[in-house]
């Protein structure tokens, strides 16, 4: 990528697309202290806190989800030391040849991996990623026909370089892991619902780690990191590093706002599956990464999904003649491997979405 002579065109952006000049920088997107819940295994049954920090701390949430789809948390928990190591462990990663990274490199077959050919929208994004399953394997849908219940596996290929780049990846899955189901706890009871009501779509979670890396970019005002999108799991746990470059549709006008590194904070953000689990109660946010011409960018998100199996619709507790479903159900292994298999060509066509399963009244 870095070594491109002229600027390929295959990551040029439509007009109305490319990044403007001077973005907005983060108003109002809400940062919320996790410190009550934080040295905690469980969010509900703990005599040691206070009760009253934690309804307090649910009500962020919930307002958060509801009126940003994003927001950041601090005291959550995870060790700097940990994201310290997976950081520079991925920057030694990706510092190699391109020879040397495409000996793990991903394909139809192999969906784990090293990959920079990515499209979103179908234009080409400015970066390079290495993905690993969160379950090793992961157990998926084996293919795309909503008559074929068979399954595969997805397993996990890690480079042989730098040392422990397995066992570092591991242990933020497993900090990263505990997190990610403590805001799910906190989610559920903002909704009303038992703090594990999600618990069970997560046994054979289809979960996956990125480790996004954004080369300087030659021409930043013609390209992005990543195109505008939504995420199409549950929910992201995104650290990002000091650059800045991540970017929030916001809803009340449209804008695009810069979502200022905070140093130590996870970047949270609700997915496609939870706007359809809460039939729109919590709305998944539109995103994108912007570039520039001087600093790499270093991102990780944690997207949690659940088992291939899921059937995904609004939750029944959350229906009534006032909130008829908004949505048809879909499996979400179907869905997940038609976006996999797409991500890997320029379609003419726009790619499968929520919206298709959109009930329109
Ligand atoms: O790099 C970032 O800040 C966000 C990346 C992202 O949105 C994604 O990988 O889905
Ligand atoms: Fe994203």
């Amino acid at each position: 990528m870095g070594d491109l002579g002229e600027f390929d065109s295959s990551f040029i952006q439509a007009l109305e697309h490319r990044p403007k000049p001077n973005a907005t920088e983060a108003q109002g997107i809400p940062l919320i202290d996790l410190s009550p819940i934080s040295c905690h295994e469980d969010v509900e049954t703990n005599s040691e806190t206070d009760p009253a920090s934690i309804e307090e701390l649910v009500k962020q949430v919930g307002s958060a989800c509801k009126n940003w789809g994003f927001f950041q948390v601090i005291n959550h928990g995870v060790p700097l030391d940990r994201r310290q190591r997976i950081e520079a462990a991925a920057r030694e990663f990706f510092a190699q040849s391109l020879e040397e990274k495409r000996k793990v490199r991903r394909d139809e077959v192999k969906i784990m991996g090293y990959y920079d050919r990515e499209h979103t929208k179908n234009v080409r994004d400015w970066k390079e990623v290495f993905d690993f399953g969160v379950e090793d394997p992961t157990l998926v849908a084996a293919s795309t026909d909503p008559d074929d219940d068979s399954v595969a596996y997805w397993t996990n290929q890690w480079p042989e370089y730098p040392p422990k780049f397995r066992e570092t990846c591991e242990e933020y899955t497993r900090d990263v892991g505990k997190l990610i189901m403590k805001l799910m706890e906190l989610i559920a009871l903002s909704l009303g619902l038992k703090a594990k009501r999600f618990h069970e779509y997560f046994k054979d979670q289809t979960s996956t780690i990125r480790l996004n890396y954004y080369p300087p970019c030659p021409s930043p005002e013609l390209a992005l990191g990543v195109g505008r999108h939504r995420d199409n799991g549950v929910l992201t746990v995104l650290s990002q590093d000091e650059v800045g470059g991540l970017q929030v549709k916001r809803r009340t006008d449209g804008e695009w706002i810069g979502v200022k590194p905070t140093p130590g904070a996870f970047i949270i953000n609700v997915g496609d599956i939870m706007q359809v689990w809460t039939n729109e109660a919590y709305r998944s946010a539109e995103h994108r990464v912007v570039v520039n011409s001087v600093k790499e960018r270093l991102s990780i998100p944690f997207f949690l999904n659940p088992a291939h199996y899921t059937e995904v619709k609004p939750l029944e507790e959350l229906i009534d003649e006032e909130h008829p479903p908004k949505y048809r159900p879909y499996v979400w292994g179907k869905f997940q491997v038609i976006r996999k298999r797409s991500n890997f060509i320029k379609l003419n066509v726009e790619n499968i979405q929520i919206d298709d399963f959109r009930i329109a009244h």
